[in-house]
């Protein structure tokens, strides 16, 4: 299997500017010195905390932030130093799923918009009717009903706007997905549904993943590999076994204890 993305002693400092009467501006590592492989069409955990700086990590790796250093290759192509103008087609490939679909998801378009939006800006070829088309398959295929097109987000649950918002980061045919605590704000049951559904699609579509989440049970069972930061460094990694099954650091351990015993 080839590597997808590969990033290298990433470094992401913000500095907080002090008061008038406050000494030098103080720099937040919200992630420093972090390096990963992700192999095609697998699996890698990213787990940690809150604050432990995985969205920034996520949003690094989409050029949403300037970086303070270090280097991301998709495809062996180091993008951070790339132009808008030449991300551009790379950015199609790379979509993301957030923890809160209804944040995410514009409350004044319908879900036909929603989903149609992405289309009208990476395939320029499809008309309305071909959007229409796609949207209709794509809610199909996450298990939505058809007539979900014309009804809007707040009309739908905390896992059927999830799907939603998987619908849309397929709608233009991604080969990496960052899922950003895409479970976190659901119920245990719908969870589950979740993330079987994220599976499913990762075999359909030969989907490579980056899985954010700050409880490791969930990690776990979605995992080829894992890695666990705390204050923006990788403490720990391993397959799923090794890290869930003899944690290494104190830190994961203590993340695991803090998993809900069912
Ligand atoms: N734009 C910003 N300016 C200053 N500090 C920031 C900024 N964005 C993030 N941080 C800080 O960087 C650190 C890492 O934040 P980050 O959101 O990446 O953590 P996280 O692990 O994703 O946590 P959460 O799950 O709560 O989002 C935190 O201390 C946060 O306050």
């Amino acid at each position: 299997m080839a590597t997808l993305l590969s990033v290298k002693a990433l470094k992401v400092w913000f500095s907080l500017r002090g008061g008038f009467l406050s000494g030098p501006a103080d720099e937040i590592k919200a992630v420093d010195d972090v390096s990963f492989d992700i192999e095609e069409g697998k699996t890698l955990g990213l787990v940690g905390e809150s604050g432990s700086g995985k969205s920034t990590v996520a949003r690094a790796l989409l050029k949403l932030i300037p970086v303070t250093g270090g280097e991301v290759y998709y495809r062996e192509r180091e993008i951070l130093s790339l132009r808008e103008a030449a991300f551009r087609p790379l950015r199609k490939e790379m979509q993301m799923i957030f923890q809160d679909p209804f944040g995410s998801l514009n409350p004044r378009m319908t879900v036909e918009e929603i989903i149609a939006e992405p289309l009208r800006i990476h395939f320029r070829h499809l008309d309305k009717a071909g959007r229409r088309d796609t949207a209709a398959a794509l809610l199909e295929r996450v298990g939505l009903p058809q007539q979900s097109m014309w009804r809007y987000p707040h009309e739908f649950s905390g896992g059927q706007r999830q799907r939603i918002g998987i619908a849309r980061a397929l709608a233009v045919q991604p080969k990496f997905l960052i899922c950003d605590e895409p479970v976190s704000a659901l119920d245990v049951s719908v969870q589950a549904q979740i993330i079987n559904l994220l599976k499913d699609l990762q075999e359909q579509f030969k989907l490579t993943y980056l899985f954010i989440a700050h409880d490791l049970a969930v990690v776990e069972h979605m995992s080829d590999e894992i890695i666990v930061m705390n204050r923006g460094k990788i403490v720990e990694r391993g397959t799923p076994a090794q890290v869930c099954g003899s944690p290494q650091h104190d830190y994961t351990r203590k993340l695991l204890a803090a998993v809900p015993k069912l």
